[in-house]
């Protein structure tokens, strides 16, 4: 499988190097040449598949030609084997036509493990088979940063630095970061929010002397491997609700896109996903753009669902792209319009186009408190502020009589004040994270400033070296 870059301008990669190299050389982002497609029958013969068997043979066609299917296969075995549920992506029935998708029972309790577990064990293999050693840099509205640190902590020829943004996570989110006793990790809390720390790991990639040094590879969702790895739960889902007979919808909570875009690649590969609702809290860019082609960036405000801060998506650019007929240079306009303006309306036959097949929704905290309550009191079921917004999403906006598979992104007891506010008590965190709050934290802190986050990580990178 050949990838290129939504901007055209980079050169084609295979997938060992699309994973190192994370974004593209040109800021775009790496998409495959085409998508792998399989027929019903050969959906059907994945049903009742052990979880990593499924998942190696969904992500092994993306990987051909740089991995071989035996050793992808034993690192999905061992990405997976440590999950606290026995079928690693547990189904729940949440009402008649409502089923969430539990995808937080991996070691950082948000769904970022489920593609992360597999990613570290990818970058251990590439690059021991290449002999080189890479810089990770990453940003986090809270998840990503501790799955990340999780995946690749004590890892032989990486090290990684994860900007968070300072008191705008939650405290269990920030602590399973900033605990974490590792030589290769270093955590930056920087003053500002999520999109300034998307914005500083974009730039230290455009600082193309700085990259080729620390030879950055990426983490985030801008890396096609995460999207890869984020794939085979819907295929897991919607066959164990009747695919490839039967259509399905999914509500996805939504923030930089990638969830949901994974959905889509699972789409284009032939599982029949009918409707793609598009959950957000009040930092609504997407829905706002599905409901009215509007596309303006607004300043980000702190919610009750703070994975889910986020102003800018990266990953609408790969949707943007496909949706554009896959016109590099057209996109490459669309984006540096969007980066000048601040603003997005697409052409209207486009935006009809996505409008089809995508729904957006939001709720403000308000209603997140009151829908947590809700699904807790009608249906025993505890949600996270960001799992109830796809809920709610999930029971509002489906098409009638269709199931909807709702994307449980994370584990109640990350959000613990939230919860008691909402349901009157706090879920504890499992026996691994028991002693969280007795850790030492370490971190340092940093402006939002290009030169002084690469100071950082290139002392952090010398300090290694002459370690
Ligand atoms: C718990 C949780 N829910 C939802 C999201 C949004 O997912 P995406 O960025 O893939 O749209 C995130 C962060 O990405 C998250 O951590
Ligand atoms: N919500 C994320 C933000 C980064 O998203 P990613 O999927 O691009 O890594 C987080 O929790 O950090």
């Amino acid at each position: 499988m050949r990838y290129v870059s939504t901007r055209g301008q980079a050169p084609e990669m295979d997938f060992a190097g699309v994973l190192l190299a994370g974004l593209a050389a040109d800021g775009g982002l790496y998409m495959p040449q085409s998508w792998p497609r399989f027929s019903a029958g050969e959906l059907k013969a994945l049903r009742g598949l052990p979880y990593p068997e499924l998942a190696a043979k969904i992500i092994a066609p993306f990987a051909a030609g740089s991995i071989e299917y035996i050793d992808l296969l034993a690192m999905c075995r061992r990405a997976y084997a440590n999950f606290a549920h026995k079928a690693i992506v547990p189904l729940v029935q949440v009402d008649t036509n409502l089923y969430s998708l539990e995808l937080f029972h991996g070691p950082t309790l948000a769904f970022k493990d489920m593609a992360l577990q597999l990613v570290g064990h990818l970058f251990e293999h590439v690059l021991a088979r290449r002999g080189e050693k890479v810089r990770i840099v990453g940003a986090t509205s809270g998840d990503t940063g501790s799955a990340a640190i999780e995946a690749v902590a004590n890892r032989k020829n990486i090290d990684i630095t994860i900007l968070h943004p300072e008191g705008k996570t939650s405290e269990v989110q920030r602590r399973q970061m900033t605990t974490v006793k590792a030589d290769n990790v270093l955590n930056i809390a920087v003053a500002g929010n999520f999109d300034d720390c998307q914005d500083l790991v974009k730039a230290m990639f455009a600082d193309e002397p700085f990259r080729a040094e620390m030879n950055l590879s990426a983490v985030n969702s801008i890396n096609f491997a995460r999207i890869a790895g984020q794939i085979p739960y819907y295929v897991y889902a919607a066959l164990n609700l009747g695919a490839p007979e039967r259509e399905v919808a999914v509500a996805v909570p939504t923030g930089n896109f990638g969830n949901i875009l994974a959905a889509w690649a699972a789409k284009q590969m032939g599982l029949p996903i009918a409707k793609f609702i598009v959950a957000s809290n009040r930092n609504d860019i997407l829905t706002r753009f599905l409901d009215a082609n509007d596309m303006s960036v607004k300043t980000v405000e702190p919610s009750l669902s703070p994975s889910m801060d986020i102003g800018v998506s990266s990953n609408f650019e790969r949707l943007l792209f496909e949706f554009q007929g896959c016109d590099a240079a057209l996109t490459a306009k669309t984006m540096a319009d969007f980066r000048n303006s601040g603003k997005m309306a697409v052409e209207a036959p486009v935006w009809q186009a996505i409008g089809h097949q995508f729904k957006g929704y939001r709720l403000d905290d308000a209603a997140t408190l009151k829908e947590i309550a809700r699904f807790y009191a009608e249906s025993q079921y505890l949600a996270d502020p960001h799992s109830v917004i796809g809920l709610a999403a999930g029971r509002d906006c489906a098409p009638v009589g269709l199931p909807v598979i709702a994307a449980a992104t994370a584990h109640p007891a990350k959000f613990p004040d939230v919860i008691e506010k909402a349901v009157g008590s706090r879920p504890p965190l499992p026996p691994h994270l028991s002693d969280l709050y007795d850790r030492k934290e370490i971190f340092t802190r940093a402006p939002a400033d290009l030169h002084a986050v690469e100071t950082l990580v290139w002392n952090f990178a010398n300090r290694n070296q002459n370690a």
